[in-house]
This record gives C-alpha cells, structure tokens and sequence, in this order.
C-alpha cells in the first residue's frame, strides 16, 4: 500500500528503496563524504565503501568486482556497450566504407532502440531488428544467428521484457554467436560481442554471467529496491572485453568512466545488491505466489472477458508481470486507468506513457491486434504486494470496468 491508499502495481516501472538501502546511502553520505580518490583517511573511506558495493554487485550476478563498472544508470550502460562495439569494429577494420553491423530484437528499451536508430539514421551503422515470434514473445537464437554478416560486431537482447515479463534465451543466442565467433576467428572477422539488457530481471529471477556468458550485462538500480544509478558488468574490460570511454576526466573507473564517484548512491546500490543476493529465492517465490493470484482472481472475475498478453506455453516470464487487455469496445487501458480509485498501474513503459494513446508497440510487435493492444494493462507487483491488495485491486477494476462497459 503507498500514500492516499493507493496500491502500487508497476514495480516494473521503478521501486521504492528498501529501507536498509535508504540507510546505507544516508550512513555513506553522513560518513563517506571524501573523495574516494583522496589518499587521506577521510577519502580511504569512500574508496572502502566504494570496493564494499562492487563486491556486492559482482556477487549478485557471479562476476569479479574488477569486472564492475559504476555509472549513471541503464541508460548510460546501454549506449555504452554500443559504442564500445563500434570502437572495437573501427579498431579492427580498417576499411573506411565498411559500417558495423547490430543485432538486436524489436522488444528492446528506448536506450537501445534509440541510439541504434540515430546512429543507423547518421549513416554510422547497418542494425537489424529480429522479431519476437508471436507464439512465444521471444526472439530464437536461430532468428539472430541467420542475421549475422561478416561485419556483424554486437548481439544485443534484454535479459527480460520490462511490458510483457517474457524472458529471451540469452543462454542460447551466447552459446551460439560464441560458435559462431570461433570460426569468425580464423576468417580475420570480428569477433561478435554480446549484450544484454538485465535491468527487468535483476532482482527477479536468477542472473549469472556465467550461465548467460555475455560480454556485457546492464544492472538498474532502480528496478531491485536500489538508488536510480547503475552499473555495467564488462567481461574483464581490461583484456578479453572492449570497452571505451565516452566521455574523459579525472581517470575514475579506470578511466572506463571518469567523474568523481557518487559514493552515497553506489553505497545504496551495494546494499540492493547484496538483498538480491541472500534473499533471491524467497523475493522470487513471493512475488510468483502473488502475481499468479492475481491472474487467477482476474480470470475468476472477468472469465473470457480478458486475455493475457505474455503468457506462453513456449517461454518463461518474469515473475512479477502480468500484461492483460479487457476485451470489448471502451476498455481501453488508458480510460481504466484514469477512472480506477487504488490502483496505480501503467499500459506500458513509463518512458512511454506520456506517448499519444496509442498501443504499445511491444504488443503490437509480438502480434496482439491493435484493439487489444489498447486495451492492455500493465500490471507488476512488487517484493511486499499482499492477496489482499490484490483483492482490493480486483474490486476497483470490477467497479470501473462494469461503468465503462455500460456508459459506452
Ligand atoms: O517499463 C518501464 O516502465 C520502465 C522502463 Se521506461
């Protein structure tokens, strides 16, 4: 429950911080002032906090700490990775009218689409953008290795679907662009690097560098309980991963990412972290528990009146999303939201949602027709969201959807 008696449904847009999370940034601020570049005690005590936070963040995720890499958010991480990418193709061909070549899918976050489609549209790049299949809400390893071309330079692919909850197969795509990269080898190709995007799986469901065998992997604060800072996991970005700059300065980061270091945030983003990391299973479990409540009370109320837009027999979900649409002319997600008493919920990305009524184009992307795209609603409960408030919620959208249906 939050202010005003309201109940809050899209964790997947942003979290509140956990209250050890909120007291980790206050201790830091209060006693971890110095710059951690300093040499004297006041500032050995920021660079102390600031190694304790990246052991915790590698060990989330089964990283080495040297492989963690402090910066402003998902945002940051993802234009990053793409412009290390490039960097890395310049350094290795030198052939002028040679343009690097991206593989991504068409579910990604604007901080992936975006910087793809400018620089595309700069005449920088060639991109191609692989559909999710409509019987699954994911893309296939199969579908990105049939992209790949002899410029090919970067595969990436959100860890999970921050709209429909669908998590991709990055364990498939790595072990087969690592293949592929094999024989690219021999050809004096360049090697394909590999990213994803874990910013709506973080704090979900298991995460490891490992298992995943990416390159590159983006962590978001803000979507686990922690500050709204990130970092980036680089595979050993001094040796085996490029990674480069973008911008300079005072040599912070390894000079990966220079700017005096926000120690109170990363304290707060350690403190998220190392949760994740004891307590996982038990989030995971919860979350599951509740939002599989929800479905099930949704379908006892509005029976065929409804359909789920990211539940598929062929792929898994993120345990804490369910994205519906309410069938029928004048449900459309928007028109429910506005008239609902407590729920507070999104029919989409919030990065979206001052957009024009329009359907989200990550459902319409996986096939769900345009009526019914507009009709969704974007529901993601959180780690403490009970039964209760979702038998609150289930009474607040009865009301409304009855009204609408019969004012329409
Ligand atoms: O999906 C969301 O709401 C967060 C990314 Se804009």
């Amino acid at each position: 429950m939050t202010d005003e008696n309201k109940i809050y449904l899209d964790y997947n847009a942003t979290t509140p911080l956990e209250p050890s999370v909120l007291s980790a940034i206050q201790d830091a601020l209060r006693d971890a002032w110095g710059n951690p570049s300093s040499s004297y005690a006041a500032g050995k005590k920021a660079s102390h906090v600031i190694k304790r936070a990246r052991t915790s963040i590698a060990s989330m995720i089964g990283a080495s700490s040297g492989d963690i890499i402090f910066l402003s958010g998902g945002t940051e991480g993802n234009n990053m990775v793409i412009h290390s990418a490039l960097e890395y193709f310049h350094g290795f061909n030198d052939q002028p009218d040679c343009k690097p070549h991206v593989i991504t899918s068409n579910l990604e976050h604007d901080s992936i689409q975006l910087p793809l489609l400018k620089l595309k549209e700069q005449g920088k790049i060639d991109v191609t953008f692989v559909p999710a299949s409509p019987d699954s809400g994911a893309v296939t390893a199969e579908g990105i290795l049939q992209e790949v071309r002899p410029s090919t330079c970067l595969v990436t692919v959100m860890m999970a679907n921050n709209e429909t909850g669908v998590i991709q197969p990055i364990e498939d795509i790595s072990k087969t662009i690592r293949s592929r990269n094999k024989s690219r080898l021999s050809k004096k190709l360049p090697r394909i690097l590999i990213h994803t995007d874990a910013a709506q799986a973080i704090g979900k469901i298991k995460v490891d560098i490992d298992e995943l065998e990416v390159d590159y992997l983006t962590v978001v604060g803000h979507k686990f309980y922690g500050p709204r800072i990130g970092a980036l996991f680089v595979r050993d970005p001094e040796t085996v991963t490029p990674l480069y700059p973008i911008f300079y300065g005072g040599g912070q980061e390894r000079n990966f990412r220079p700017g005096t270091e926000n120690t109170g945030m990363i304290a707060g983003l350690g403190e998220a972290s190392q949760l994740v990391k004891d307590n996982l299973f038990f989030f995971l479990f919860n979350v599951s528990k509740v939002r599989d409540y929800l479905e099930s009370r949704l379908k006892e109320t509005f029976e065929d009146n409804i359909q789920f837009n990211g539940k598929f027999d062929t792929s898994e979900r993120i345990p804490n999303t369910c994205n519906v649409s309410f069938l029928g002319r004048g449900l459309e997600g928007r028109k429910i939201l506005a008239a609902v008493k407590k729920l507070q919920a999104s029919v989409g990305a919030a990065c979206h949602s001052d957009a024009v009524s329009r359907p989200s184009p990550i459902l319409t992307a996986i096939g769900i027709p345009h009526d019914v795209a507009m009709n969704a609603l974007r529901l993601s409960v959180g780690r403490y969201t009970s039964k209760n408030d979702i038998d609150i919620i289930l009474e607040d959208l009865e009301v409304v959807v009855k009204t609408l249906k019969k004012d329409f």
